[in-house]
């Protein structure tokens, strides 16, 4: 075997192996076995950068701090999302898609609680990663996302794409990193979105690096040469390709069963390992979507539940979304 291949071979196996233990949670090696493939793969690029490729597992390790953040244009706006608080804004948002695409599959997901960030792909290798900013120019933080082990370098196939997901910092590295901050004298995070946040947008990679960061994609912004009728579609297709989704996905006939989901949300949301703030409702069929258009910021096929701040632990487990 060639030097190239050998590298081309452990590059293959780490992004497979990071994939099944990030992605899938479910290691098929013991870390001491990744640890020495990565060991290998380290050296033998030092000695012939010529064969480094764009997708090697490597650079997850997080490269030189940089001055700042090149600010990035979105190919595709990110939107942001009009807000429900009651049952009769959610039964208000149905009437009006009803009425413009007649009836409709809606799909609920849990709204995770972090960070907006846009990730392009060309030829199935990830090239660019930004933050929202404000919908149209956010910043260029590709280097610190390559950090991300749930962030696939390369896809199954050799697709351009384009994909939305949510940065999140799990709930139990929140509370450990503000606990190491606190014995360094540093300030603290105020929550796991803050952290996530002021961990993504480090001038420093190897700092996000050890910040435990995570990702669920949730939305296919674009994709050439690939047929999908509905969103479940498009998210079933993501995880083929490698992206971690997001786990609660349900699909409900009508708002009723939306409303359903809503309140089955509020009553596991507590104990999941990540902050979420609400649901978020969509029209499943992409082409009504693009029936019913956008705003000027929000789409028309798509809203956010917001839960009514928590209050202390009192008994509301079943309380009825009013
Ligand atoms: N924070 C989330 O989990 C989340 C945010 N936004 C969306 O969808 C928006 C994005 C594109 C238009 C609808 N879905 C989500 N799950």
């Amino acid at each position: 075997m060639t030097i190239e291949e050998r590298i081309n071979e452990l590059r293959d196996k780490l992004n497979h192996h990071n994939y099944m233990y990030y992605v899938l949670d479910r290691p098929e090696i013991p870390d001491y076995e990744y640890d020495m493939m990565m060991r290998e793969l380290i050296k033998l690029e030092e000695e012939h950068p010529e064969f480094k490729t764009p997708d090697s597992p490597t650079q997850r390790i997080g490269g030189e701090p940089i001055k700042e953040f090149e600010p990035f244009t979105h190919v595709v706006v990110m939107q942001s999302l009009a807000n429900a608080f009651t049952e009769g804004e959610l039964r208000d948002f149905d009437r009006r898609v009803r009425s413009s695409v007649g009836d409709v599959e809606y799909v609920v997901e849990l709204k995770i609680d972090g960070l907006s960030v846009e990730l392009i792909y060309e030829n199935g290798i990830f090239t660019i990663g930004s933050t929202r900013g404000d919908g149209y120019v956010g910043e260029n933080v590709t280097n610190n996302l390559k950090t991300i082990k749930s962030i696939p370098l390369r896809l199954k196939d050799n697709l351009n794409l384009i994909v939305r997901g949510e940065v999140f910092m799990p709930r139990a590295s929140f509370e450990k990193l503000n606990e190491e901050r606190e014995l360094n004298g540093e300030s603290l995070f105020a929550n796991p979105r803050n952290a996530a946040a002021g961990s993504l947008r480090q001038l420093n990679p190897k700092i996000t690096a050890k910040r435990d960061l995570d990702i669920f994609v949730f939305n296919l912004q674009r994709i050439e040469g690939v047929e999908l009728k509905t969103h479940v579609e498009a998210l079933e297709f993501l995880k083929e390709q490698g992206f971690k989704v997001s786990p609660h996905l349900k699909k409900c006939k009508n708002i009723d069963e939306v409303i359903e989901d809503i309140n089955y949300i509020r009553t596991i949301r507590d104990s999941l390992p990540y902050d979420t703030d609400g649901a978020v409702v969509k029209v499943n069929d992409l082409e009504k979507r693009e029936i019913l258009g956008s705003t000027v910021k929000d789409p028309r096929w798509a809203i956010a539940f917001k839960y009514p701040a928590e209050r202390q632990k009192t008994k509301v487990k079943d309380i009825i979304v009013q």
